[in-house]
């Protein structure tokens, strides 16, 4: 395969909901849409799934389309290609989320071109035909948590994650837990809980979480080793874990129980195949994150939430509880709940490049001539 020709589209999605963490507020999701073509006219979509402001990770859109336009895209442009991951050859994951963009756009391209599956491409194992959505929900006052948690309850949905802060995580997480008892309840709290608050964070225990995602400010690993051991919920690790060799000095102090393992934080799906394949070995549960991102990315999220031994299936629900209008068709749909995991070519959606054009806000092609 020859990759002959890369779109870049900037976009501009509006979400339908105020999102707020302990670390951001975010009322748009930017990204970056990649879209790669080949010798033959195949055409694969990848997304980059970094922020404006360097919140979550050091990444910013900025840094992003620099490396993507003076780096990456300079290394694969007419080269001949046997598959998708040599990219991994010829560029580091310096910035992994413009790495991951770029990579996933040519694993959907080789996909379809090879006329198989993104995970027959990337995983030769058996997988679910459905997974069971989960919601993801910011740090809203106690009142809109119990009410989205009643509503998305009578939609059949039994998972739920909430993000927290110091100041009144624990109350939060103490109301909704009594309100509603038998759900699956996570929280996040995105590195927020500095060394003076790591008592209150012990109380969590008392309320049957499946993990808590992150809870340190320090995000040191001989912190969240000691932490772990003075308390039974389950760690995940998010943020921290950002290369192999972060998961692997994580696994040999043995700080890990849980990792969240986002295709974009750790440089495309050749490293999330890497650390799953750690994880498998050495006992670790995983499970695929995801960040608001557009259906382009929720999409392969739902594929690898496919794999038959995730810990959770991860932050996925329906395109329409985003957006207006996702950038796929068909969008993310459930029922009772449920996402079922499409068949088709590639991602196994048709990709909406004129939805993508009316988000975006900078364009730029590169090679084609
Ligand atoms: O996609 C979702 O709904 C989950 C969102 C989420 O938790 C998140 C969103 C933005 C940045 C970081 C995170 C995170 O998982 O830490
Ligand atoms: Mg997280």
């Amino acid at each position: 395969m020859r990759i002959e020709k890369i779109e870049l589209f900037h976009i501009k999605m509006p979400l339908k909901f105020t999102f707020k963490s302990s670390q951001t507020t975010l009322k748009h999701r930017e990204t970056i849409i990649i879209k790669a073509i080949d010798e033959l006219g195949n055409i694969g979509y990848g997304e980059v799934v970094a922020f404006n402001e360097p919140f979550y990770t050091d990444e910013t859109l900025t840094y992003s389309k620099d490396i993507l336009k003076n780096v990456y895209i300079p290394n694969v442009i007419n080269k001949d290609m046997e598959h998708p991951f040599h990219i991994h050859l010829w560029s580091d994951p310096i910035y992994p989320m413009a790495l991951a963009g770029l990579e996933n756009a040519l694993v959907d391209l080789y996909a379809r071109r090879q006329k198989k599956s993104i995970m027959d491409v990337v995983f030769n194992e058996e997988t679910n035909d459905s997974i069971y959505g989960g919601i993801a929900l910011g740090d809203l006052d106690v009142e809109s948590l119990i009410e989205q948690i009643n509503l998305y309850i009578k939609h059949g949905y039994k998972r739920f994650k909430i993000k927290i802060k110091p100041e009144d995580g624990l109350n939060k997480l103490r109301a909704i837990r009594e309100k509603f008892p038998h759900i699956q309840l996570l929280a996040d709290a995105n590195r927020s809980f500095k060394n003076g608050q790591i008592p209150m964070l012990k109380k969590i225990d008392e309320l049957n979480l499946l993990c808590i995602e992150e809870p340190l400010y320090s995000g040191d690993f001989q912190a969240y080793k000691k932490l772990q051991e003075e308390m039974k919920t389950p760690i995940c690790l998010d943020e921290s874990i950002q290369t192999i060799e972060d998961l692997n000095t994580a696994i040999k102090l043995k700080v890990l129980k849980v990792v969240n393992i986002k295709v974009g934080r750790v440089g495309g799906l050749y490293y999330a195949r890497e650390m799953i394949k750690l994880c498998r070995k050495n006992n670790i549960e995983y499970w695929i994150g995801s960040m608001l991102e557009s259906g382009i990315s929720k999409m392969l999220h739902v594929h690898l939430a496919s794999l038959k031994d995730t810990y959770i299936p991860g932050d996925l629900s329906p395109s329409k509880r985003y957006f207006e209008k996702d950038l796929i068709t068909p969008e993310i749909t459930a029922e009772n709940g449920i996402i079922i995991v499409p068949e088709g070519y590639g991602l196994g959606v048709e990709i909406d490049e004129d939805t993508i054009k009316d988000y975006t806000i900078d364009y730029k092609i590169i090679g084609g001539e």
